[in-house]
């Protein structure tokens, strides 16, 4: 192609430039979205947004410092997709509970494999309503009530397990003590399943659970593309950010179990699947082999569970409740293990109103003390790390223009960590959740569970687990630092997970 007459250029090379230009205007457009809004933030990277930032950084870190610069409230990307964070506890509180019918989805920007859409955490609108309804009960306190001696029986696995590997003073790696330990636990309660990974490091479940989520990765190229333009999001679609093999093992051990409480039909199972099973109805369409329109609330009722979703929600319930639960054990071991003074009056209160019986579900909710300790471990290191919400509808949250589908998140490290809610917020002190205290906390800047009608389902499970595991260990041990233990610990960056990058060795000392 001759330019204006003087030389000429390869038709190649000016189509390339074409598709560069148009390209770059794509994206500039793209990335002018919070500047049309009039909400601060960080300059984006054409194509990247602040990708960059997040390889970098990781969530965590990379909110706390933007929240810092930039204010409670503000505008960041993923590739090309917009994010507002916001801190805000007012803004919190209306988008989680006032206006929670304007904010009832999470975000979706990305698609991922189509098996998940069935999942509680990903489902939409009605679908979701029905999901969560049909589900809630489960989790009562009755039932959970119900669930001690599942527990229970891995609790003793759990101490067995730690007096082997802290046999002659050898320092015990906590993030796999306790993972094995939550693995029975979710098996055990959700599915009447007993495995026993506490004894075989190598069992499937928990070598599974682990792959399946540890390859969440920036790097993965349909990801990438999808972010980059997400107006594709139509034909991107089947992005498999899990393990492929690790969740087909899961939809194997389910509906291997499935199929056995169909046949042996007892009905004596009160478990998480149980309530799934009763809520499939036979005659349901299966939304696994249709792509099925949206119904409403009574629709989806009539219809009952699909076998898809039951699989969905049940792979779902173990990868939400393995990682967090575990994590959450053990930063509470390393935080009793670097302030001997709280572990010593903990210990104390149990002594005094457990003595040696077995931690149950009534004995743990009843310690104070216990239940302070658990509360600071969250806030210091909450497992999740951002709140995700979509906007459904054009709307105003305190003043503050989001248009339809847009991305809020919130930080919950960088509430968690604010010196105008916390004082001294790097140090361990569980006396800020005590009864006399905890009034003084301001409201909706505590978020370990999430808020609001979408909430963390499992909750109670979880801290039954967790409380339980806690008065059980210090009923046995002493937990102590080593010279291996990293203080403080470094947090894994590639994940939205909160783990130590590095293990967690600490020593457990018989008593
Ligand atoms: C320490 C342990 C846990 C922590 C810190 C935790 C935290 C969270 C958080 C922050 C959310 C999002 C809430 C929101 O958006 O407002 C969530 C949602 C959820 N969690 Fe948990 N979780 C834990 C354990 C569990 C367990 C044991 C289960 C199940 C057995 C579970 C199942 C779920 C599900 C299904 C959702 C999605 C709920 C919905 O969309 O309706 N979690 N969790």
């Amino acid at each position: 192609m001759e330019v204006l007459g003087l030389f000429s250029v390869p038709t190649w090379l000016v189509v390339i430039l074409v598709v560069i230009a148009l390209l770059l205007m794509y994206t500039v457009h793209k990335q002018r979205y919070f500047k049309r809004l009039e909400i601060p933030g960080p300059t984006p990277i054409p194509f990247l947004g602040h990708l960059h930032h997040i390889i970098k950084k990781g969530f965590q870190d990379m909110d706390m410092e933007m929240t810092q610069k930039y204010g409670n409230c503000f505008g960041a990307f993923i590739g090309n997709i917009p994010q507002l964070i916001v801190t805000d506890p007012e803004m919190i509180k209306q988008m989680l509970v006032k206006q929670f019918s304007e904010f009832t989805d999470r975000p979706r920007t990305i698609r991922f494999t189509k098996f998940f859409d069935s999942a509680i955490t990903v489902a939409q609108g009605e679908h979701w309503k029905f999901l969560r309804s049909t589900l809630s009960p489960t989790f009562s306190s009755n039932k959970m009530r119900n669930m001690t001696p599942l527990i229970s029986k891995c609790l003793d696995s759990l101490i067995q397990n730690a007096k082997t590997l802290s046999e002659g003073g050898k320092t015990v790696e906590m993030r796999k003590l306790f993972g094995a330990f939550t693995m029975d636990a979710i098996c055990s309660t959700g599915f009447g399943l007993q495995v026993d990974s506490q004894s075989n490091p190598d069992d499937p479940f928990v070598k599974n659970a682990t792959k399946a989520l540890e390859n969440i990765s920036v790097g993965n190229v349909k990801l990438l593309l999808a972010a980059i333009f997400p107006d594709l999001k139509t034909f991107i679609r089947e992005i498999s950010i899990l393990d492929q093999e690790a969740i087909d093992f899961f939809i194997q051990a389910t509906k291997s179990a499935l199929a056995d409480r169909r046949e042996a039909q007892s009905g004596s199972y009160r478990d998480f699947l149980q309530l799934m099973i009763n809520a499939h109805k036979e005659e349901g369409t299966d939304a696994e082999n249709s792509e099925e329109k949206d119904l409403g609330f009574d629709a989806y009722k009539k219809r009952g569970m699909t076998d898809a979703e039951v699989l969905a929600n049940a792979i779902t319930f173990v990868l939400a409740a393995y990682d967090t639960t575990s994590n959450l054990l053990t930063f509470a071991s390393y935080c009793l293990a670097t302030n001997h003074d709280v572990q010593d009056r903990l210990r104390t209160k149990i002594n005094e109103e457990i003595g040696e019986s077995k931690p149950t579900y009534e004995n743990v909710f009843n310690l104070t003390y216990l239940d302070m300790t658990v509360n600071e471990t969250l806030r210091m290191y909450s497992p999740v790390q951002r709140l995700s919400r979509m906007a459904v509808l054009d709307t105003t949250l305190c003043g503050v223009k989001i248009p339809k589908g847009l991305d809020v998140s919130i930080s919950i490290p960088s509430l968690h960590y604010d010196t105008k809610y916390w004082e001294n917020p790097q140090k361990f002190d569980p006396d800020r959740f005590s009864p006399e205290n905890k009034d003084r906390i301001h409201p909706f800047t505590f978020l370990p569970f999430g808020e609001g009608p979408r909430n963390c389902i499992g909750m109670r499970l979880a801290l039954m687990e967790a409380k339980m595991a806690i008065a059980a260990l210090l009923q046995n041990f002493r937990i102590l630092t080593s010279p291996e233990t990293e203080i403080p610990p470094k947090i894994d960056k590639r994940r939205g997970v909160t783990e130590p990058l590095n293990g967690m060795y600490l020593r457990l000392e018989a008593l």
